[in-house]
């Protein structure tokens, strides 16, 4: 079976050998295979069983990017809002000779009541993720079904699996203004990026469509934005592996988030709107 539902994953299967599994929980991707090889960072300490948002994969950011701030109507939500941590449906599944592909929903019927008071808006979310030989699309289709206009942050928060992060380097950022949330100050990417240190920054507005993500000789990840604007950075190194529960000590090693989405200004969608972004990543 090209789409398979096992309890509370959808996985799919390319006839090249090619995978990717998807919790319903957040529509949190947290596996993506080529070559049997995992590219997709997933942390052995992340926690599965829909009490906290996965450490891992794809996790979806909605609507709001970080904690929400006062006045705003974002404030009272958990950070990186609630589509993380609630439960999608699988709506729809499909292939053909060339992709795999599955959708999930998520609508305000759907959250909790609490977050539906924090943010009282009727809005319909389809994820759709379509698998190839040597890509996965992840795609986000906001609509916003009430009759009140409403503005929301996205990313597709991705954390990719990396051999070491001494050898990596993201390229394709050079010359883009950053807002540096480590430092708390803004600054202007001179070359690529290496991770010296913890890594927490905003790119917005980026101009070029595809940035590489290279892993010294062992090949890498392209990533192509459609539709989005902005590029997130993130390693927590030493002291923030240490502060989080969920992630291994020694794990920044393995990993690194570049994150693709519309966080730097808030997207407006006025009633009956509707909203669409996607990366694709492919093997180098
Ligand atoms: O711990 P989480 O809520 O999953 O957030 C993980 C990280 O997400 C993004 O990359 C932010 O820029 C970071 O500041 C944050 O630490």
């Amino acid at each position: 079976m090209p789409v398979s539902q096992q309890s509370d994953k959808t996985v799919l299967t390319h006839p090249s050998g090619a995978s990717a599994e998807i919790y319903l929980f957040g529509a949190t991707l947290t596996s993506w295979k080529i070559a049997n090889k995992e590219r997709i960072f997933l942390s052995g300490k992340a926690i599965l069983d829909g009490s906290k948002a996965i450490r891992g994969g794809i996790p979806l950011v909605f609507p709001v990017f970080g904690k929400g701030k006062a006045p705003h109507v974002t404030a009272s939500l958990p950070q990186h809002g609630f589509a993380r941590i609630s439960h999608w449906k699988l709506v729809n599944s499909s292939d053909d000779a060339h992709t795999v592909t599955a959708q999930f929903g998520l609508d305000h019927t759907m959250i909790s009541e609490e977050y539906r008071k924090m943010w009282p808006f009727d809005f319909s979310l389809i994820y759709t993720v379509k698998l190839t030989a040597d890509t996965v699309e992840t795609h986000l289709k906001v609509q916003n079904i009430g009759d009140k206009a409403f503005d929301f942050n996205t990313l597709l928060h991705t954390y990719f699996s990396i051999p070491d992060e001494s050898k990596v380097r993201v390229v394709g950022l050079s010359g883009m203004d950053y807002v540096d949330k480590v430092l708390m100050a803004s600054a202007k990417q001179d070359g690529e990026i290496a991770i010296r240190s913890e890594v927490d920054r905003v790119y917005a507005n980026v101009q070029s469509t595809d940035l590489q993500i290279l892993y010294g000789n062992e090949g890498g990840i392209n990533l192509r934005r459609n539709g989005v604007s902005d590029i997130v950075v993130w390693n927590p190194w030493v002291e923030k592996s240490a502060g989080m529960a969920d992630f291994g000590d020694e794990e920044y090693h393995r990993m690194i988030c570049i994150e693709a989405g519309q966080v730097a200004e808030f997207i407006a969608l006025a009633a009956g709107g509707s909203w669409e972004g996607s990366q694709i990543l492919s093997v180098l």
